[in-house]
């Protein structure tokens, strides 16, 4: 079963506001994207790692991607993970990870590939949301949800390879805000594993600070 990792890092981290494509800002002085890469190969599950890039940084992207094939990437996510899967017709497994969730921890690649290999075609890892969470209505104030059961779902995300190519050759204008999205869509069933707070999405500048601090307390 060859098992292939894309890893969207196309994006260009407005939130973040680093000036440069958020996949190249480094963590403690290696590129999140390098991180990403770097952790799915450790895990040992992976066999090959495309990384979808900002067409205009493919050059800086290679650079520090000595361990993966860069493809340039489209003008959303879905779109970034469809031109990489488009280079990975003989996988039978894919798992999509974002690259800004480059210190996700290799236990929990091998959780999602594993439960793949078992049958489980659509594989997320989720944890518990752990705060109180409130609805806005669109009249205005607030009303309590229920978090009973609520996960924060993460990547990486694993697929019997066919589905999720069936699942973005169905997608047309659909926007999933994740792959898990897609091949719900279609009608397909998705299975959690746990998930773990490392593999928490850098996405402002608190979170890259977090990050910093993690890598460097570990
Ligand atoms: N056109 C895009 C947009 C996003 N991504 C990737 O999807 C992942 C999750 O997106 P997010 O963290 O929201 O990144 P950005 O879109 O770059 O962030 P922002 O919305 O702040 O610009 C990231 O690894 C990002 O590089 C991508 O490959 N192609
Ligand atoms: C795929 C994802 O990381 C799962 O939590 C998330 O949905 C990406 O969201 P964003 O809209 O790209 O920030």
């Amino acid at each position: 079963m060859e098992v292939v990792a894309v890893v969207p890092a196309a994006g260009s981290g407005e939130r973040l506001g680093a000036g440069s494509p958020k996949a190249l800002v480094e963590v403690a002085g290696v590129a999140m994207v390098t991180r990403a890469v770097d952790g799915l190969l450790a895990s040992g599950v992976v066999d090959e790692v495309i990384v979808v890039a900002p067409p205009d940084h493919l050059e800086e992207m290679a650079a520090v991607t000595t361990t993966g094939r860069v493809v340039p990437g489209g003008h959303d996510r879905v779109a970034s993970v469809a031109l990489g899967l488009a280079e990975a017709p003989d996988a039978d497994v894919v798992l999509v990870h974002d690259a800004a969730r480059c210190l996700c921890p290799a236990a929990v690649v091998s959780a999602v590939v594993e439960a793949v290999r078992a049958g489980a075609p659509a594989v997320v890892p989720a944890i518990p949301v752990a705060d109180t969470v409130r609805r806005a209505r669109p009249e205005g104030g607030v009303e309590l949800v229920d978090r009973t059961g609520l996960l924060a779902v993460q990547t990486p995300q694993g697929f019997d390879a066919d589905l999720l190519r069936r699942a973005h050759a169905a997608a047309g204008e659909h926007r999933a805000t994740d792959d898990a999205g897609l091949v719900e869509a279609l009608g397909g069933r998705i299975v959690t594993v746990p998930g773990d707070p490392r593999a928490f999405k850098i996405t402002t500048p608190l979170d890259l600070a977090m990050a910093e601090a993690l890598v460097r307390a570990l």
